[in-house]
């Protein structure tokens, strides 16, 4: 890996914005004003586009997320690397056969989901990159990635807008020999606040 490269380094605009704006249900982390539920455009692209560039190392042909809230960010990672932006399905009983499935707990609510990929869009020998919103537990991240590789592609990384380190997802893809990148960082939740690794340049 390049020695200048670095995949977890804190970006800054996006710490920030979660630490002022960032509210907490539970173990829940609520930013969905601006990343997944209502989108501001201009800083998901800006985000994205951070998160495009550390992933160019891996060379990715192709970016695979979930459905529902990792499309956005994906896309403008796809688009800013001229790949395709393929998403697993959630709600659909119609993907074409074959299809490759898997079931995962939805952290968000609470009941198991199915994903389901047709073997039309991950070919055996692609590059694979996989973007989400967030990386909790890994489930959702972990099950891409066996499906991807069920199909026969290449997993190279995977890029996460925010990562929890209190919850093992970051353990549990790289025991997966995926290397990870993150833009924030969450470490803990705590009285009501959002406690998130720091920048360097703060
Ligand atoms: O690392 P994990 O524990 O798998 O959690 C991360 C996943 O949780 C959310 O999906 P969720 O299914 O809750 O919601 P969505 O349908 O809005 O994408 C998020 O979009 C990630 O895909």
């Amino acid at each position: 890996m390049s020695p200048h490269l670095d995949l977890t380094a804190p970006y800054a605009p996006l710490v920030r914005r979660i630490e002022s704006e960032g509210s907490i249900d539970g173990q829940m982390l609520v930013i969905d004003h601006f990343l997944n539920h209502r989108i501001e455009p201009g800083f998901i692209f800006e985000l994205a586009h951070e998160l495009a560039r550390r992933l160019s190392f891996f060379q990715p042909n192709v970016i695979l997320t979930a459905e529902a809230s990792g499309i956005a960010p994906a896309l403008i990672v796809a688009q800013a690397l001229s790949v395709p932006m393929v998403y697993a399905k959630k709600y659909s009983t119609d993907v074409e056969a074959p299809s490759i499935c898997r079931s995962i707990p939805s952290p968000t609510k609470g009941v198991e989901t199915r994903l389901a990929i047709s073997t039309r869009y991950i070919r055996p020998g692609q590059r694979v990159v996989i973007v989400d919103d967030f990386l909790a537990n890994g489930r959702t991240a972990a099950a891409l990635i066996e499906m991807a590789r069920e199909a026969g592609a290449d997993v190279r990384g995977a890029g996460f807008v925010v990562e929890k380190r209190f919850k093992q997802g970051r353990e549990h893809i790289e025991a997966l020999h995926v290397p990870v990148s993150t833009l924030a960082q969450v470490e803990r939740l705590e009285s009501g606040r959002v406690v998130m690794t720091q920048a360097r340049d703060e």
